[in-house]
């Protein structure tokens, strides 16, 4: 696979080496030819559900790889809590943008200046250094034998999209979504611990339902002891910023939900609430089951 802008020939600089197939995958392996998904609010089984096509020639020989899947959704949605799980789950790499540019601009490297300030102040990087850093991400991937991915924070523009959709298949996109003045408190109760650089929430929210829906409450994700002493503030995640970053998501990431949309690959999933009632209902939405989730309840 190559990560490249228009056609093949026209690619120089933004090339992926795609990963080699590699039986990385444990319980989940994807039938390309399946998952159909429910696009349209006419359709019965929208929202949230991934169907299956009926039996097709092609249906019958289809091949098998691992997921290559997308997360959507405003800064602060849960990408990356649920983007992580799945990962765990089906076995392939959970590969998040923001991470890959947070590397970069706490590295000594010539990036490091221009991207912390674009990122402090809540601005995309350009589409050519986020390609560069992914492509790079998905060779070393490649290089290691990983196979599939679950994206999260790419693709953020149409010009994204697109050169993405020329150089591979994406089966799913998940688009997360919850009421936005519950994704600022979020984003502001956000925690990380500098040491071992684990995720955690301090906000509690308990917000009235409004037009009909339910109330909605998330519990704060707390840090164990061990790192409750050591957590700090993304630098963008205060308030300025965040309703930036949310602006910014409308405007230019909001068209790629759209084109998502129309392709019939966009799964819309309202979160309930935390992740004990999102988790269920998620896996629920994707004919998944985890199996260790169910044992650890049992426990
Ligand atoms: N696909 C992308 N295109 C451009 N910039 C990106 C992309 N992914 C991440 N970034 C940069 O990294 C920052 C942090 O990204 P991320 O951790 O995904 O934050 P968010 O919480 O806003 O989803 C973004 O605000 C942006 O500056």
């Amino acid at each position: 696979m190559q990560l490249s802008e228009g056609t093949p020939a026209a690619s120089s600089t933004l090339r992926l080496a795609g990963p080699p197939p590699a039986p990385q995958s444990r319980r989940y392996r994807y039938r390309d030819d399946e998952l159909l998904v429910a696009s349209s609010p006419k359709d019965p089984r929208f929202p949230a559900t991934v169907a299956r096509k009926a039996a097709s020639p092609a249906a019958a020989t289809p091949r098998q790889r691992n997921v290559q899947w997308v997360f959507l959704g405003c800064p602060g949605v849960g990408k990356g809590t649920y983007a992580s799980r799945l990962s765990s789950l089906l076995g392939v790499p959970h590969i998040a943008t923001g991470d890959l540019v947070r590397d970069e601009l706490n590295s000594s490297g010539p990036l490091s200046k221009q991207l912390s300030e674009l990122v402090n102040q809540g601005k995309l990087v350009s589409d050519e250094i986020i390609i560069n850093l992914l492509s790079k991400r998905l060779e070393d991937g490649g290089a290691k034998g990983e196979s599939g991915f679950i994206l999260d924070g790419f693709p953020r523009t149409v010009r994204q999209a697109e050169i993405l959709d020329g150089v591979t298949d994406i089966d799913l996109v998940i688009n997360l979504k919850l009421r936005e003045d519950i994704i600022l408190e979020k984003c502001l109760g956000r925690r990380i611990c500098s040491q071992c650089g684990g995720n955690f929430n301090i906000a509690n929210i308990n917000i009235k339902g409004e037009n009909g829906k339910p109330d909605i409450s998330m519990a704060p994700l707390l840090p164990p002891s061990h790192c409750s002493s050591k957590l700090i503030t993304r630098s963008d995640d205060t308030e300025e910023v965040v309703k930036e970053r949310l602006r910014i998501y409308h405007e230019l990431s909001e068209p790629v939900e759209e084109s998502y949309r129309k392709q019939g690959k966009l799964l819309e999933f309202e979160l309930p609430g935390g992740i004990p009632e999102s988790w269920p209902k998620l896996l629920q939405a994707l004919n998944l089951d985890d199996h260790d989730d169910k044992q650890s309840a049992a426990a």
